[in-house]
């Protein structure tokens, strides 16, 4: 287990600048915040610290604005959420550095909490620039790392403030490494990994690895229409990386002398609009039209999918089979975390989940509480996975 400095090594902290990086990336529709349970789990952390006085001053990120400013991506739009949330008042500072976040910092009272905005509206947040980096230190006393699904980017907030400033690891922090281990330090066979989702470039790679520790990957969402392309295999309009194809190829050709089991839709629900409701079909999934996208696998692939459920000890999942947000593209993914909740429950299966969306996509299904264990992380929880060291967890152990 992890060794590293926690809340509970924290004295006399009434009055510190305390700087918490969160991970408030959390699903939006329509400017509302759809599913609140990233909030929830740094909640712990940030009333502890409030509670005893300290200045909680909270860095996060959210969405990918790559260092511009980009209205639509303020976390100020999430202040509601999370005062509902915490049951707390939390101010807002419009800029992460310079004079805005000091203005804000400097009218706090203890106990007070603050949060600034998006770090990534900043080149050097990414590129953890040591300039960025002292801005962003000379703001707080003491670093908290709470955002564990962030942990996999070595970023100037998530990576970067530790060279800085006494650092210690938050609850989440920590319950998600110890929970990980409990339930997949040593996985019993065979392991089912299923990987959807839209970010297909930032997680292909880590595919790489991940066949050589599970018996089968079962691959739907976006990343499938790549794989699929990657075959040859027209997608239409589909959500697809053609210029992974390589990637793919070379996955699915280690794959093959690691002994996992690739699994590619069969079949596939496509559709002309992004949209709930639009006209869809099924097809096979060589015949998918050329001006049409695949939005969700189709009803022979679930069968499969929960075949492969059905065979597994251990389940990962990192994103859904299908714009799960929009029905009914929605069908896969439900059908598939109701069959895995129902095995869990049946004590057949250890089901670990996790990622943003995937997190709302159980809860859409309605089975959250029924899988034995619920990260909040995606892409960090299937590094994790493949037992790399995530640089915000290695800095929280110097
Ligand atoms: N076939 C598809 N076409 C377009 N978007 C898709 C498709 N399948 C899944 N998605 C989208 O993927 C998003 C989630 O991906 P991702 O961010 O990788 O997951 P997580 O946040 O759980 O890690 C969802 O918004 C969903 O609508
Ligand atoms: O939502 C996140 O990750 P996830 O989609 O893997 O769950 C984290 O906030 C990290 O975001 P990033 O993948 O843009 O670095």
């Amino acid at each position: 287990m992890a060794a590293f400095k926690t809340l509970d090594d924290l004295n006399d902290i009434a009055g510190k600048r305390v700087l918490v990086r969160v991970d408030l990336n959390v699903p939006m529709s329509d400017g509302k915040v759809t599913d609140t349970t990233r909030i929830e789990r740094v909640a712990p952390t940030i009333l502890e610290l409030a509670g005893d006085g300290a200045k909680v001053i909270l860095l996060a990120h959210f969405g990918r604005p790559k260092g511009e400013v980009v209205a639509d991506m303020s976390l100020k739009q999430i202040v509601p959420a999370v005062e509902e949330v915490l049951d707390h008042a939390v101010a807002f500072a419009d800029d992460c550095i310079g004079d805005a976040a000091a203005k804000a910092i400097a009218a706090m009272h203890d106990g007070d909490i603050l949060l600034l905005e998006n770090t990534r509206f900043h080149k050097g947040e990414e590129k953890n620039e040591p300039n960025f980096v002292a801005a962003l230190a000379k703001n707080g006393d003491i670093w908290v790392n709470d955002a564990f699904s962030a942990a996999h980017r070595a970023h100037a907030s998530t990576e970067g403030l530790g060279h800085h400033m006494p650092a210690y690891a938050g609850r989440t922090m920590q319950a998600e490494l110890e929970a990980l281990e409990k339930g997949l330090g040593e996985p019993k066979r065979p392991v089912v990994a299923i990987v959807g989702g839209a970010k297909v470039s930032t997680k292909i790679d880590l595919l790489q690895n991940l066949i050589e520790k599970v018996d089968a990957l079962v691959i739907g969402g976006g990343m499938a229409n790549t794989f699929i392309a990657a075959k040859g295999i027209d997608v239409g309009k589909s959500l697809c990386e053609h210029d992974l194809a390589d990637t793919a190829r070379a996955i699915m050709a280690k794959a093959e002398t690691t002994g996992c089991s690739i699994v590619l839709p069969v079949d596939g629900v496509v559709a002309r609009e992004f949209k709930a409701n639009a006209a869809n079909e099924t097809v096979a999934i060589d015949a998918i039209p050329a001006d049409a996208m695949m939005l969700d696998v189709g009803p022979q692939s679930v069968k499969v999918v929960n075949e492969w459920i059905g065979k597994a000890e251990t389940l990962v999942w990192n994103g859904p089979l299908g714009a799960f947000e929009i029905q009914p593209f929605d069908a896969a993914t439900v059908s598939a975390a109701k069959f895995a909740a129902e095995q869990t429950k049946a004590g057949k299966l250890t089901s670990v989940a996790g990622g943003g969306d995937t997190v709302s996509a159980l809860n859409h299904a309605g089975v959250k509480d029924d899988f034995t264990y619920v990260s909040t992380a995606g892409g960090a929880f299937l590094e994790w996975m493949e037992g790399k060291v995530l640089p915000g967890v290695a800095i929280l152990e110097k």
